[in-house]
């Protein structure tokens, strides 16, 4: 007789974010309702039980959620930062690397963390922390990841015909906007749409991904009149990205480059700043958008807002944007093993 094996489970593992902040309510929030949806899925959930705050479980999910703790260094008051609990922010950011780079883990899922803390803590670190994605890059020794934010659209919305997935790439991240134009080199330009290329590739499916690229200056530069950094950077970047047989168009003027129309055949538009791409998609999908991180050798999703500390422990935090952020994670591991869901 012929044994049909059960794909082995899915394992992620979630690090809980700014205890002061939403992290916590909103990763149990949507732990509990993505285990509820998704038998095969296991949930490691790392953070101080007593920030967690965990409900009563059903025994139905309850075998498929871990609780690794991890203690706070002083007990966390909701809405107040305290910069001595910045070690244990970053302590449970190690924790779901380590466990993905050692394959324990298929996919991590981060809580939101305040940046400005974990600098006011001063740990040691010689460079300014600006972010989990840079912090990733520099645990997975990779030079260059991109930052790419996704949503999907249901039909009706903007007058969509049908459902489509907005995602946005980034290729600067969290830069003062006054060191964006010299950070902008046909390099980093050109590394970009290769990893954007590649990753919706390997983890989205699909099979030759449409891209959109956007221009620095107002109307992509009105022809040199308004900046030169199209005609010397940008265009001979995606020229030698189309020379590669990659399908990338631009630049497009930062303003007009979003259209609904085109959402159903741009599969990932590419910005050049934080802000030019970050604007339009979180007026657009503000709730249940999610973060991903492409270039790792890990994968790792996130949720699309901040630590909202004027709301954190009143319980009227969305879990919407983490519970989707579960949802993409699953997926690209699902994609990755080649395994139908
Ligand atoms: N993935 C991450 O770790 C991210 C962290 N941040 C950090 O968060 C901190 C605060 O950022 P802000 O710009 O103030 O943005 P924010 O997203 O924390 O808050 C903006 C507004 O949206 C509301 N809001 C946010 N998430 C919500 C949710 N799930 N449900 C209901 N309402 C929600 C807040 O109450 C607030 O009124 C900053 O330190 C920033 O660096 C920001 C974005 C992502
Ligand atoms: N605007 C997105 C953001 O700040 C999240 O950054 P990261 O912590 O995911 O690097």
């Amino acid at each position: 007789m012929q044994m049909i094996q059960h794909p082995a489970p899915v394992n992620l593992v979630i690090s809980s974010g700014e205890p002061a902040g939403i992290g916590p309510e909103v990763s149990v929030a949507a732990a509990l309702s993505f285990l509820g949806e998704q038998p095969d899925a296991h949930v490691t959930l790392v953070g101080d039980p007593q920030v967690l705050q965990l409900p009563h479980i059903a025994d139905a999910i309850a075998h498929r959620l871990t609780i690794d703790a991890v203690k706070l260094a002083a007990p966390s008051i909701s809405g107040q930062l305290n910069p001595v609990n910045a070690r244990y922010v970053l302590d449970m950011l190690d924790i779901a690397i380590d466990g993905c780079l050692e394959g324990r883990f298929d996919a991590m899922v981060t809580a939101p963390l305040q940046k400005s803390v974990i600098n006011d803590a001063k740990l040691g670190a010689d460079a300014i922390f600006t972010g989990h994605t840079e912090y990733l890059a520099k645990r997975c020794g990779v030079k260059h990841v991109v930052m790419m934010l996704c949503a999907d659209l249901p039909q009706g919305f903007l007058g969509l015909n049908k459902a489509a997935t907005l995602r946005v790439a980034l290729v600067t991240i969290h830069l003062p906007l006054r060191a964006v134009a010299s950070a902008i080199t046909q390099e980093l330009i050109l590394e970009t749409i290769q990893i954007v290329n590649q990753d919706l590739r390997h983890y989205f499916a699909i099979e030759n991904p449409a891209i959109r690229i956007a221009g620095l200056n107002p109307h992509a530069g009105e022809g040199g009149y308004l900046g030169s950094e199209e005609i010397e950077i940008i265009a001979p970047a995606i020229e030698m990205a189309r020379g590669m047989g990659i399908d990338v168009k631009g630049p497009y003027p930062g303003d007009t480059m979003f259209d609904a129309h085109s959402l159903g055949h741009v599969d990932a538009f590419i910005a050049m700043y934080h802000d030019q791409g970050l604007a339009p998609f979180k007026f657009v999908s503000f709730g249940d958008g999610v973060n991903v991180t492409l270039g790792l050798p890990i994968i790792r999703t996130s949720v699309d807002h901040g630590t909202a500390l004027d709301i954190a422990g009143k319980g009227s935090a969305d879990p919407g944007s983490m519970l989707e952020a579960l949802r993409l994670a699953y997926q690209m591991a699902v994609n990755r093993k080649g395994l139908q869901p």
